[in-house]
């Protein structure tokens, strides 16, 4: 792994140690993954169908807890501290989540959508606190100009870029250390699929991100460094330039070139 892009200081913002995931007894959809991600870069995970991308996406903000048959094993350390033994409402604060289907909660507003963290969260803010929040995760997006003036209408009422735009600043507003993405264009048009990558280029500055693409086109365009997975195992883990010229592994090679997917 000693060619993993590492854009700003040498501590790694997220560690995995041999992590696994079971849905059932003996059988694993994660198995043993170890790896390190460093902050500020944006990492794609791809894959072909069923090798655990979304399942080890979802172990990072223990989402697979509201899950009594899931297992998680390993050590997940985010910033020092190992997201397993973690409070759960914690890690999803400091790992936020998009899905692939833009999903503002259907009753908020605007407003409302981008602090709904907060209030799950249980946290109180000021009119002026709330007020910041909302400019500067919208304008992180580039939607605060487009919903400036409409912001006590329902998140609905946007198109489908704008609403998944609006799910990204939802996830921004709770200042999280690493963004997890699960393909978060693959339901929109190349216009907004386009508008998203060109943020996420630019979110890199201030947060750590990690992508779950089908697109490998995508995964050139926007990500530092790139994650092999097959069968649940992680094959491959560098920086992505070299991965897609000279991936090291046969898997790699065989699946950037089509052989399978
Ligand atoms: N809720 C679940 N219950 C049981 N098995 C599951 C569940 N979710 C996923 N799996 C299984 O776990 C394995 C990994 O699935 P996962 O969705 O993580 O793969 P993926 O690489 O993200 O796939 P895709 O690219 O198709 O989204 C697959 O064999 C899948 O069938």
């Amino acid at each position: 792994m000693e060619n993993i892009e590492n854009t700003k200081e040498l501590k790694p913002v997220l560690q995995l140690k041999n992590v696994s995931v079971s849905y059932n007894p003996g059988t694993f959809a994660v198995k043993k993954v170890s790896t390190d991600i460093y902050p500020n870069t944006i990492t794609a995970i791809m894959g072909p169908s069923g090798c655990g991308k979304s399942t080890l996406l979802r172990a990072i903000n223990r989402m697979h807890d509201l899950y009594s048959n899931i297992k998680t094993t390993g050590e997940i350390i985010l910033k020092g501290k190992d997201i397993l033994t973690m409070d759960s409402m914690e890690v999803r604060r400091l790992a936020g989540m998009v899905f692939q289907q833009p999903n503002p909660f259907p009753t908020m507003s605007i407003y409302e959508n981008v602090l709904a963290g907060y209030k799950l969260n249980g946290i109180r803010l000021s009119k002026k606190e709330k007020d910041e929040i909302v400019e500067q995760s919208l304008k992180s997006v580039a939607l605060w100009d487009e919903v400036k003036d409409v912001m006590s209408k329902r998140g609905s009422f946007l198109s489908g870029g704008q609403q998944q735009r609006l799910c990204i600043a939802r996830a921004l507003a709770l200042k999280p250390e690493v963004l997890l993405m699960d393909e978060p264009t693959s339901a929109l048009d190349p216009i907004s699929t386009n508008k998203i990558e060109e943020l996420l280029l630019g979110l890199k500055q201030n947060f750590t991100i990690i992508v779950v693409t089908h697109n490998m086109s995508q995964a050139a365009r926007v990500s530092d460094n790139s994650m092999f997975m097959y069968l649940g195992e992680l094959i491959e883990h560098g920086n992505t330039t070299q991965m897609f010229t000279k991936p090291k592994n046969k898997r790699t090679e065989e699946y950037l070139t089509g052989v399978f997917g």
